[in-house]
């Protein structure tokens, strides 16, 4: 059996001990370790599997709750997938009928497209100015990606992307790790872990992610949750495991202490 450090063990206990609950998972970061180009991105399959196995026990509703939006995580998570699926930060939701989903995606409105058009314009012209920095479109929100430009080269064009979208009214600017996204959508990951607590009906949640945006998910965790963070930063969550390799131990435990 796998170890995790005492206090971290005791309060997973404390959590198994509910009857229904949801574990919700980041993606990148978390379940995938950070790689260079976003789609290549995929699930650690030791992560993947214990999450799938976890699924089955009884009272359990597994997540993953990500900044992706839905079809680029399907791209970079092979099934089987958990039913409940949270993208772009909470913008989409995927809940299965039978969970009772009663959510529709908005569709933006004229103004908000207008708004997606004019920045994604803004930052496609950084990312043509600057070697190695590239944009990722999603359907409400355009990212900045830095990952692969040289330090000077990353810290330039995201201080100009700051500074050529603040000004933009309705506009809302996520910092990530070597990535700025600008969405017209706002949601965000917190909102979506309330949401899922209130129709699933669940009397505890547990939340792991390792991203700047993921704190907005561990500041909504009461004291019947547990929040953890994956790798090293500033955090509001409780708990923390050194990188996404330490995962699959921690859901084994879940699962073992669940039977
Ligand atoms: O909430 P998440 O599921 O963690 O998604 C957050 C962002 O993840 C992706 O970017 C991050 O992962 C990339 C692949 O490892 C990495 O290259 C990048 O530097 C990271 O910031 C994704 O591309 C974004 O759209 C998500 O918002």
């Amino acid at each position: 059996m796998p170890e995790l450090a005492p206090a971290l063990h005791a309060a997973l206990a404390d959590f198994a001990a509910h009857e229904r609950v949801l574990v919700a998972l980041d993606f990148d970061g978390t379940m995938s370790p950070l790689v260079d180009r976003p789609q290549d991105a995929r699930p650690l399959p030791a992560s993947a599997a214990a999450f799938e196995q976890l699924a089955t026990s009884p009272g359990v509703y597994t997540a993953v709750v990500s900044g992706r939006n839905l079809q680029s995580l399907n791209q970079a998570y092979p099934e089987p997938r958990p039913e409940i699926c949270i993208g772009s930060h909470g913008a989409e939701r995927l809940l299965p009928e039978h969970l009772g989903a009663l959510w529709h995606d908005e569709p933006l409105s004229t103004k908000q497209l207008q708004l997606l058009k004019e920045l994604t314009g803004r930052l496609e012209q950084i990312a043509a100015a600057h070697a190695n920095v590239t944009v990722e479109h999603k359907p409400s929100a355009t990212v900045l990606h830095v990952r692969q430009a040289a330090p000077d080269t990353a810290l330039k064009a995201l201080a100009q992307a700051k500074s050529a979208l603040q000004q933009l009214d309705g506009v809302a600017l996520l910092e990530g790790k070597a990535v700025l996204e600008a969405t017209v959508h706002h949601g965000d990951k917190g909102q979506s872990l309330q949401w899922l607590r209130e129709v699933l009906d669940v009397q505890a949640v547990l939340f792991v992610g390792d991203d700047v945006t993921d704190e907005n998910g561990f500041k909504v965790l009461g004291s019947a949750d547990l929040g953890i963070k994956v790798g090293a930063g500033p955090t509001v969550a409780t708990y923390s495991i050194p990188s996404p390799a330490e995962l699959p131990d921690l859901l084994n435990i879940l699962i073992f202490m669940r039977h």
